[in-house]
């Protein structure tokens, strides 16, 4: 049966389209775009009112499997992210084990298919085990079909190991994605340090713990002419270091995570343990640099860096709390109403930031709304305001600081290959 979506405005920054236009889908397949299609004989979803997107793709979130099961499933994790707006997502090699070899990463591709309610793409390990000792057995996880590398949670320190690494990131024209953390500085600290770490006494991550990193993978970037991509950036010298990288014509792209343009660390108190993130929540000052850096392009991406933890994680004191927000969910409401409806960025940049640039970063042919396209499209009704509420997720992971928070925008239906996977708040079974 043909799909026809009606009278939506359709949005497709790849191939800049920003109109009114009927979409129908057949086999899973977008084989027409037009006005006033043929309602006949198929079935319509009415989209009028609202806007069709090119399915939204997220290349960071931590989807948990194998290892980590009781904080999220590639099942769970891929309903959420469906719940979310995102067709496609990349997921992180911090698993147990580790993705660092073939076995993992066939793994991951076989669970995907069976339980996933979306594309499932693999990052590989930079290093065994995370380990930042040893490098991976990249060449065979590429064979079966990683995107990208990353140790992401750590930074592998050594940078005999990261030089290896962007060697072989270049070698297979993937991008080597960094966490930029240097330990030595972040040293157990939970906030950022400054007036909130004064005021609670947690002990603060210097804002150099990240951009020293950022700074370093930039010189090894351009030393090994290799691809880049900085993950959650957080500060504003990162944004600065990112932007003169790029005037110089680097193979550099960076991604940022909604609560870093969004939070500060002046709502951090010792019990809401849901404000703990890596890299930290920063400044007012650091907010306005990411701001202008997505508004003057700096900043190529939203990610989600969707981290789901358990409640036994959580509940603990704040030194003793796992890092991180669970975030699929709400990243395309809260983008939209801070970047668009407060700061007046224009929606094709937000969509763009959504679909077609992540899908450049990893080299994959998705992100737009093309006749011959597999059909991965997001509807979404930009009038609907609603309370984010986390009971309400499909993610295991409860932990957002957002709980509670008043939004615009909300995904309405999510088509994957063709197929509505998420309908008005339900998910629809594989
Ligand atoms: N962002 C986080 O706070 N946590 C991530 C790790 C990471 O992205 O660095 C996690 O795996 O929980
Ligand atoms: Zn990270
Ligand atoms: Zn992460």
């Amino acid at each position: 049966m043909e799909i026809l979506i009606k009278n939506g405005r359709v949005i497709d920054p790849k191939n800049n389209i920003n109109e009114k236009l009927d979409i129908v889908i057949k086999d899973g397949i977008i084989s027409r775009i037009g006005k006033n299609l043929k309602e006949e004989g198929r079935n319509i979803i009415n989209a009028d009112k609202m806007i069709a997107t090119p399915g939204f793709i997220d290349i960071h979130v931590h989807l948990r499997e194998p290892g980590f099961e009781y904080k999220e499933t590639i099942e769970t994790g891929t309903m959420a992210a469906a719940a979310g707006g995102f067709t496609t997502v990349a997921c992180m090699p911090n698993t147990k084990p580790v993705v660092h070899s073939k076995e993992i990463v066939k793994y991951i591709k076989e669970k995907s298919k069976r339980t996933g309610y979306v594309n499932v793409l693999i990052i590989g390990s930079i290093t065994k085990g995370l380990e930042g000792k040893s490098i991976s057995d990249i060449n065979e996880m590429v064979e079966e079909g990683i995107v990208a590398i990353s140790d992401d949670g750590k930074t592998p320190m050594d940078n005999e190991i990261m030089i290896k690494a962007f060697k072989e990131a270049k070698k297979y024209n993937i991008p080597l994605i960094s966490h930029c953390e240097e330990h030595n500085l972040s040293n157990g600290g939970s906030i950022n340090l400054g007036r909130a770490s004064e005021r609670t006494g947690i002990k603060g991550i210097p804002s150099a713990a990240e951009y020293l990193i950022v700074k370093r993978d930039i010189e090894l970037c351009e030393a090994t002419l290799s691809k880049l991509h900085v993950a959650h950036v957080s500060t504003k010298e990162s944004v600065e270091l990112i932007r003169r990288g790029k005037l110089k014509g680097l193979n550099l792209t960076c991604e940022v995570a909604p609560h870093h343009f969004i939070l500060t660390d002046d709502i951090i108190s010792l019990k809401d343990t849901y404000t703990k993130v890596n890299p930290p929540l920063r400044t007012s000052k650091d907010v306005e640099a990411i701001i202008e850096g997505i508004f003057d392009g700096t900043i190529d991406i939203i990610a989600t860096d969707h981290a789901p933890h358990d409640e036994d994680s959580k509940k603990v004191e704040y030194s003793r709390a796992a890092f991180g927000i669970s975030g699929l969910e709400t990243a395309f409401s809260l983008s939209y109403t801070e970047l668009v409806l407060n700061r007046n960025l224009p929606i094709d940049r937000l969509v763009e930031m959504l679909t077609v640039k992540p899908a450049e970063i990893i080299g994959i042919d998705k992100g737009s709304i093309e006749i011959g396209e597999s059909a991965d499209i997001t509807i979404v009704d930009l009038n609907r305001e609603y309370t984010i509420d986390s009971r309400q997720f499909y993610s295991k992971g409860k932990n957002t600081p957002f709980n509670g928070r008043k939004v615009k925008g909300k995904v309405i239906y999510t088509i994957v290959g063709g197929k509505v996977i998420y309908e008005k708040g339900e998910i629809r079974c594989l």
